[in-house]
């Protein structure tokens, strides 16, 4: 997506696409971007854009999109309010719409990018606390956002909580994203053996004060991409092979050779 700051104009872009990709695939599980509902520039606007689920209209929308599309919906993040904190937080919605799994990213992106803006997320939200798993048909799928890709161990301990599947929405800067993203991406998948499906935001937000590397992907448990949307807005879809997934994890068993 291209998320801007204006939320009606972008929960339609996002149920819009949410709806093509459901007509065009037997879908179980459809993933958005990190900060799908609104992307401004300043702190003040994100926490202005916040919810308080289940009151909410990206809340309410996504989950009455999940009940009329009977698919399980990870809807990217928004931002939370619960009380006097704020999160940035995905919620998971199931086939009959109901919630299924909400996770608040934990590792905020408070970092002056090398020839870029500087990012001080923690101005906006609070640190999650929680690794967070749920259930796809059977599958057991991994939470995480966008900065947290740099935390191998928030995966691997997804992987010790049974992730087959890792789900990473995100808005990744170009200037970071055009070295690290799918380095990244792959090194998570191969460390895990998992499945991951990272959904990403694109192009400039905040009248151009931002920019976002986009390159959606779904990669396979051996580190291959086998998915990618370009550079666009726009959907790809992935078949995961869990047969795949479990010869690899057979026959090159690391996390049965851990010894740290
Ligand atoms: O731009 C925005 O306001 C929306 N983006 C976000 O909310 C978050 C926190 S600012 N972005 C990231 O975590 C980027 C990580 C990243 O790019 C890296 O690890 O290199």
């Amino acid at each position: 997506m291209n998320t801007q700051d204006d939320k009606a104009a972008n929960l339609a872009v996002a149920s819009r696409l949410v709806e093509k990709i459901a007509a065009e695939e037997k879908a179980d599980l459809i993933v958005l971007p990190e900060y799908y509902a609104f992307l401004g520039s300043d702190p003040q606007a994100a926490r202005d854009s916040a919810e308080t689920p289940p009151e909410g209209d990206a809340y309410r929308t996504m989950s009455a999109l999940a009940a009329r599309l009977k698919v399980t919906i990870h809807a990217g993040s928004i931002v939370e309010k619960d009380g006097n904190g704020f999160f940035n937080t995905t919620y998971v919605f199931g086939p009959d719409g109901a919630e299924i799994a909400r996770y608040r990213k934990i590792h905020l992106f408070d970092v002056d990018v090398p020839g870029g803006v500087s990012y001080r997320e923690s101005d906006t939200v609070g640190r999650g606390e929680e690794v967070v798993t749920y259930q796809v048909a059977g599958r057991t799928v991994g939470c995480s956002i966008c900065y947290d890709l740099r935390f191998p161990e928030l995966f691997r301990a997804l992987r010790d909580k049974g992730a087959e599947v890792i789900v990473l929405p995100a808005a990744f800067t170009l200037l970071t994203g055009k070295d690290h993203w799918e380095v990244l991406l792959r090194a998570r998948a191969i460390e895990t053996q998992c499945w991951i499906a990272a959904s990403a935001q694109v192009f400039a937000h905040a009248g151009g004060t931002k920019a976002c590397y986009g390159h959606s992907m779904v990669i396979d448990p051996w580190g291959q991409v086998t998915a990618m949307v370009p550079d666009m807005v726009g959907t790809t879809a992935a078949r995961l092979d869990f047969d795949r997934m479990a010869d690899i994890r057979t026959k090159l068993p690391v996390a049965n050779h851990h010894v740290l």
